[in-house]
């Protein structure tokens, strides 16, 4: 058995999937409202936080993602009870953190990219990290260099001869000066939870400021830290001795909010998505209305819909914030596919992102990729030895076929390749899906699409 297909079975049936497969009808317009909750890509990274306490944490809104049932497991290895206080909310418990042992850390291997950044938070409180083998989407190498050498400036050793990741610290984590050599939302997290029990002053350039990391850095300061974001991608972290425990409301999840957006305009449909916010999707916001969509901001969340008419194509780059975000550019593209005219979609920030396409082929979309990217066009984002670009020539109709979910923002562009589909589609895998969409299948059943699922 594939390691993926084991990944997918067991996020599925940590969020209580029992079957790997949707079978949808498509041609229908997907409307109604549903919610988001709290951002898979900082609840999972808040929890992380709730060890570096000496009290126990409140985290609200946390989204039911198989990623959350991850960190829960590795928190648990590690003494830190988890607790479900109310619906959405978590009680996080270190003061009786010890010692894991490998059985337990191994057990995880394989299921998500949050354990790496545990490093620094249990090399404050034991001098020892283990850590398993990685998951998350695979959608290039996705090395961790830059998070391995921004420990190693702390004063941390990493022990090769362990299977997974084990690092100690022998004399201690001191501030260091660090320079990213791209702003790595991971790295950057790492050297913030770390940076802040540290000893001294930590210097950060080319940091990463997505408002994931704005939460993140929200929620250590209410713990009791000092960190001072500046201009120019620099961040200053004062260590201070002790952190204690937050309550914190977890960041809306944008990127699902985005999806359920294209969803809405793929399928000519109109959904309010509960709990959404402009701010942080303005980006995206400017490119949906560019390609036709129409949106209106309420205080509790925002409509999206097609409003009749042409969609319009678009070139866009994936960037770092506050560019488009490369977990937006895999549902758009399902939308992409009815514009009229030629879209060109650069991926800068992953070189392996596009796999997803090809199920959209195989249903009828005009669809290339080019490796190296496109020199030629006039673009903002300066070229990237990683880039590559989808060139999308619309409008095409798509027709049901039998596809398997790649990834986790690409299983999201399936669905609704096979919900603007005419006639019926198979999608195999589906579990990757609820590594980030919280409740997927019930919100597709309160949005009116037709499929059947027997979980
Ligand atoms: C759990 C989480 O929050 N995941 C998000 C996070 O992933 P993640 O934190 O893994 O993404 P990074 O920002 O670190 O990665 C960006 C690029 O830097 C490269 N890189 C990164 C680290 C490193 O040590 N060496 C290196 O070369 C990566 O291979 C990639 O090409 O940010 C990405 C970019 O917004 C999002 O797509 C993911 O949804
Ligand atoms: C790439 C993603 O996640 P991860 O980093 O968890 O694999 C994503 O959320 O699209």
């Amino acid at each position: 058995m594939s390691s993926l297909l084991e990944d997918a079975q067991r996020a599925a049936k940590r969020v209580g999937l029992t079957s790997d497969s949707i079978i949808i009808n498509g041609g229908k317009p997907l409307r109604g409202r549903i919610e988001v909750r709290g951002a898979k890509n900082l609840a999972t990274k808040a929890m992380v936080a709730a060890l570096l306490g000496e009290t126990p944490s409140v985290l609200k809104d946390v989204p039911d993602i198989s990623d959350v049932g991850v960190v829960t497991g590795m928190l648990g290895a590690y003494g830190v009870s988890v607790t479900s206080t109310a619906p959405g909310e978590l009680l996080l418990d270190p003061t009786n953190v010890e010692k894991a042992h490998f059985a337990e850390i191994d057990a995880l291997a394989g299921s998500s990219r949050i354990p790496i950044l545990f490093c620094g938070p249990l090399l404050h409180r034991l001098g020892e990290a283990l850590i398993p083998d990685l998951g998350g989407c695979r959608i290039g190498d996705r090395p961790i260099d830059f998070h391995m050498d921004a420990l190693r400036a702390f004063g941390a050793v990493v022990d090769k001869s362990y299977e997974g990741i084990r690092l100690t610290a022998p004399n201690g984590l001191k501030g260091a000066n660090i320079e990213l050599p791209y702003p790595s939302v991971g790295a950057t997290e790492q050297v913030l939870l770390t940076a802040v029990r540290a000893e001294g002053v930590t210097e950060l350039k080319n940091a990463a400021i997505e408002p994931e990391i704005m939460d993140l850095i929200a929620i250590l300061q209410k713990m009791g830290a000092i960190i001072n974001v500046e201009p120019n991608r620099v961040i200053f972290i004062e260590g201070v001795e002790k952190l204690y425990g937050y309550n914190h409301r977890a960041l809306f999840d944008r990127n699902e909010a985005a999806s359920w957006a294209s969803a809405a305009l793929a399928t000519e449909g109109d959904i309010f998505v509960g709990g959404a916010k402009q701010q942080e999707l303005m980006t995206f916001l400017n490119i949906f209305r560019k390609v036709g969509g129409a949106f209106d901001i309420h205080e509790d969340g925002i409509r999206f819909y097609h409003p009749g008419g042409e969609l319009k194509p678009v070139v866009v780059e994936t960037d770092v914030h506050p560019g488009f975000m490369t977990d937006w550019q895999q549902p758009l593209i399902v939308a992409l596919t009815k514009a009229h005219g030629v879209s060109v979609v650069h991926e800068t920030v992953y070189e392996n992102r596009f796999g997803f396409t090809d199920a959209l082929i195989e249903m009828g979309a005009d669809i290339v990729v080019h490796k190296d990217g496109l020199a030629a066009i006039t673009r903002r984002v300066p070229q990237r030895p990683l880039e590559q670009a989808a060139v999308i020539t619309g409008p095409t109709k798509l027709h049901g076929a039998d596809i398997r979910v790649p990834d986790l923002r690409g299983g999201f562009s399936h669905l609704i390749a096979a919900l603007t589909a005419e006639g019926q589609s198979t999608i195999s895998n589906v579990g990757i899906i609820s590594r980030g969409y919280e409740h997927f299948v019930d919100k597709l059943r309160m949005l009116g699409a037709d499929f059947i699922y027997e979980g």
